[in-house]
């Protein structure tokens, strides 16, 4: 793992809670972009060498919309960058970590990522991330 890349919590509302968060980091969110395979939209707040992303659902089905369900608001994941995603699944699934997606998909952020499952972290949703390197 080269670095946590990004802290993701699940917000209601993001016209709420972009102006809370730019108040509370004392800087503006540098991007917006929907992710429809994720069923969200996100908001992006630079911090250091990391990032903070807000997540909204935009969907019932929605891993965000059950996640605030069960628990409401708050801390939902923590992504690591990775080198290589496809080594590091790899490694991580003979370490005997539960995968949920079997293969990387597209993330935010010009992202490829994929989720380790919360029962084998201690309860954290992990999210595995790897920069798309322009050919
Ligand atoms: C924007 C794109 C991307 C990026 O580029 O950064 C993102 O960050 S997308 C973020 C949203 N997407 C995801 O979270 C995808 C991965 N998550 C999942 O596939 C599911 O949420 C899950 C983790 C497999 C759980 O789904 P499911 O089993 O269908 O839902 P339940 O609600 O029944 O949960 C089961 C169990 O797991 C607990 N849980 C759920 N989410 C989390 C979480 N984020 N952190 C910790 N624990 C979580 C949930 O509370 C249930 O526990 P029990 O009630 O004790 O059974
Ligand atoms: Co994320």
């Amino acid at each position: 793992m080269l670095k946590v890349e990004h802290i993701g919590i699940a917000v209601q509302d993001l016209t709420t809670a972009i102006p809370l968060y730019e108040k509370l980091l004392n800087t503006g969110c540098y991007k917006t972009e929907e992710v429809t395979s994720e069923n969200v939209n996100t908001a992006f707040y630079k911090q250091g060498d990391t990032k903070i992303e807000l997540l909204e659902s935009v969907a019932a089905e929605s891993a965000i919309a059950k996640f605030i369900a069960k628990r409401g608001e708050g801390l939902h994941h923590i992504a690591f960058e990775v080198e290589d995603i496809v080594a590091e699944m790899e490694r991580l699934q003979g370490a005997g970590f539960t995968l949920i997606n079997e293969l990387p998909k597209k993330g935010a952020d010009n992202k490829l990522v994929c989720f380790l499952h919360p029962k084998d972290a201690c309860g954290v949703l992990i999210e595995l991330c790897q920069e798309i390197k322009e050919e």
